[in-house]
């Protein structure tokens, strides 16, 4: 059985893969699979062919043929939350997800909370009929805002009707770390849903071994190549993990 976002006690690890083309992904997935992830994320931005939805549909049916039980996420990420520039404007992104949700070979579609509200909600709608989870996503990649807005935007998810809440931001001082964990430990405690947080860049890279501590319940990890600052290696995150594991009991 595949992983849940949400169970267990200990953050899961996810490996994105940012291939541009299909040759390329499916590569760094079978390197990346040997490392055992729990969770495989699809940076659909890197891919060069996002234009052609059948070719996307097509790659992900490949990618699930070969992941079986570990689940994928599927994730375009905007130019303006730190995602590659692609061709499809806002609604084409989603239309696309939605596409993907209709085929059904990836557990989970990310969702940024920066869409238009309508676009957001008709792609959780697509999502819901045809039982993939939403990630509602918050990205800020030069700077830490207040912990009021992170909790806004963790709240917001839930309120969005999200699966999962996530909220990934750029620190500038060890504060703006603290800050980070704060609003993630609230977010556990409010929301109803699970949480996922990182503070980017060397700093925030502790978040990565230690936000399970404070209720994040996923880490991403480099397993071939890194899609965001920071990002551990994941042998390294699974030693850490497992000493958390004996030290803490968690
Ligand atoms: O949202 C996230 C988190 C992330 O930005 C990170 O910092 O690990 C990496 C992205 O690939 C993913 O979609």
């Amino acid at each position: 059985m595949g992983k849940v976002i949400g169970e267990g006690t200990q953050p899961l690890i996810c490996t994105p893969l940012v291939g541009r083309n299909q040759e390329i992904v499916l590569a760094e997935l079978a390197i990346i699979l040997e490392k055992m992830p729990d969770i495989i994320e699809w940076r659909a931005d890197f891919f060069e062919r996002i234009a052609n939805t059948d070719e996307v549909i097509a790659l992900t049916n490949a990618m699930k043929k070969i992941a079986g039980d570990v689940p994928i996420i599927f994730t375009i990420r905007s130019i303006r939350e730190g995602g590659q520039i692609i061709s499809l404007s806002d609604r084409e992104a989603i239309e696309l997800s939605a596409a993907i949700c209709k085929n059904t070979s990836v557990e989970y579609v990310d969702c940024e909370l920066s869409n238009l509200p309508e676009h957001f909600q008709k792609l959780c709608k697509i999502a819901k009929q045809n039982s993939t989870k939403v990630i509602a996503s918050f990205h800020n990649f030069t700077c830490t805002p207040r912990k009021e807005i992170l909790e806004q935007k963790f709240r917001q998810a839930e309120e969005y009707g999200a699966d999962v809440a996530k909220v990934a931001v750029m620190p500038t001082s060890v504060e703006d770390v603290l800050t980070l964990l704060s609003a993630t430990l609230e977010a556990k405690k409010k929301l109803k849903i699970p949480v996922i947080s990182m503070s980017m860049g060397g700093l925030g890279a502790l978040t990565r071994m230690f936000g399970g501590v404070f209720g994040s319940t996923v880490s991403f990890a480099v397993g071939e190549n890194s899609s965001a600052p920071g990002q551990v290696p994941i042998d390294d995150l699974k030693t850490v993990f497992q000493i958390v594991k004996k030290s803490m009991g968690m």
